[in-house]
């Protein structure tokens, strides 16, 4: 039972259980997954051992998992992303790059994912010597040998980097530049990533400008910590072709005549007729700008309330592009499957909703159309038909 989900007599619930099986064999699209927050805790062990980094916090697997979730659980984006320290600490030599590169692919495979933008920061794996090159490089090979590996294990998955700049340093238009770099070789693109509040996305403007010259693509972390002039930012002026969470563009829409906040329940499983979106709401769902939401993520930083009651359910009901992810596996002990599960199981979503949010997702992807097109007719489609066909006899 992938959720831990127990009948009101604590014994397993075995139409729960059919449906986690079903979640999990589902083909899922990923586009928001950092490669430096989704290791697994005996590889940090083993890493930091090799190397001689003696700050871990816990040195078995299970306490040092059980820390990772427990510190980002405290209701702030600045405290959440100190627990990176750590998993950066064991992510400065190819060796280790290589490995959690790797293994993040072979994980995300058995979880059924059969498409994933990994997202990582290589100004952050310098500080033992390798070069912006060495550190593409290195999680390059690892992406690749973790491909061949999933395909030999009878999981396909196509995995590609985004390369992310720090919002509170100055290095984002060399890592624009690393991204157009790469751009035929294992790299689709590039976000911005960090603490939100007072850094706003047009701090980086040199970076989007230069990227649009180039015909590149790139996401920017707006909306989750910061609100509604971060959105407005990110989109009218930085030019993003998504918005990382993008939670707080509910922040522009009133049900009945209450802002969404003051009663979110209500809000949550409002009617379309009772909604109105403010113009910046209504850009965002006019253009199609695809929304990458972490349900279990924004409930850790505080974004949101909780999963039944996060702003995901409303936007899917008003169709919005949303899209469905898991930031950060490690802390939020997360998956894809689980992220889904606690979706179906807490917000009353259904297979429908997971086959249109996962298209959704295919649809916003960052790989050539062509390609996009051929995971949604020949991987994703025929996924979930076989599913409602298993279901049925
Ligand atoms: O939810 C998030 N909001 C903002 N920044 C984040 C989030 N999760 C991770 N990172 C930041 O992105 C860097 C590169 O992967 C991570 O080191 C972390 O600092
Ligand atoms: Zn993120």
């Amino acid at each position: 039972m992938i959720f831990g989900r127990k009948g009101s007599d604590g014994a397993s619930d075995p139409s729960a259980t059919a449906l986690d099986d079903q979640v999990r064999r589902a083909p899922k699209a990923l586009l928001h997954d950092h490669l430096d927050g989704g290791l697994r805790p005996q590889t940090i062990i083993e890493i930091a051992d090799e190397i001689g980094y003696a700050g871990l916090p816990a040195t078995d697997a299970d306490s040092l998992g059980a820390w990772f979730r427990e510190s980002a659980d405290s209701g702030s984006l600045v405290r959440y992303l100190e627990t990176f320290d750590h998993t950066l600490a064991v992510m400065q030599t190819t060796g280790g790059l290589r490995r959690v590169a790797r293994e993040s692919v072979l994980d995300l495979a058995t979880d059924g994912v059969v498409y994933a933008e990994s997202r990582y920061a290589p100004e952050q794996h310098l500080s033992q010597g390798l070069s912006l090159e060495d550190v593409v490089e290195a999680v390059n090979a690892g992406f690749r040998e973790g491909e061949d590996l999933a395909a030999q294990a009878g999981t396909p998955i196509r995995v590609t980097a985004l390369l992310t700049a720090m919002r509170h340093a100055a290095k984002s238009t060399e890592i624009a530049e690393l991204a157009v770099r790469y751009r035929d070789r294992g790299v689709a693109g590039f976000d911005i990533a960090g603490a939100e509040a007072g850094f706003p996305p047009t701090r980086h403007l040199d970076a989007f400008e230069y990227l649009r010259r180039e015909n590149a693509h790139f996401t920017i972390h707006a909306g989750e910590a910061f609100g509604l002039p971060s959105i407005w930012e990110a989109i009218q002026w930085c030019g993003a072709d998504r918005l990382g969470h993008g939670v707080r563009i509910v922040d522009d829409i009133t049900v009945g005549d209450k802002a969404f906040g003051e009663d979110v329940a209500a809000a949550v499983s409002a009617e379309a007729a009772e909604v109105h979106l403010g113009r910046l709401a209504a850009y965002v769902r006019d253009t199609r700008i695809p929304l990458e939401m972490c349900p279990s993520s924004n409930v850790q930083t505080g974004a949101a309330e909780s999963v039944a009651l996060h702003p995901i359910s409303l936007l899917k009901r008003l169709r919005f592009r949303v899209t469905v992810n898991t930031d950060n596996r490690l802390m939020s002990g997360t998956s894809m499957s689980r992220e889904m599960g606690l979706l179906v199981q807490d917000a009353g979503w259904t297979m429908e909703d997971l086959r249109w949010v996962t298209i959704n997702a295919m649809k916003s992807a960052f790989i050539p159309f062509e390609e996009r097109l051929a995971i949604i007719e020949g991987v994703v489609k025929p996924g979930y038909a076989a599913l409602s066909e298993h279901a049925q006899a």
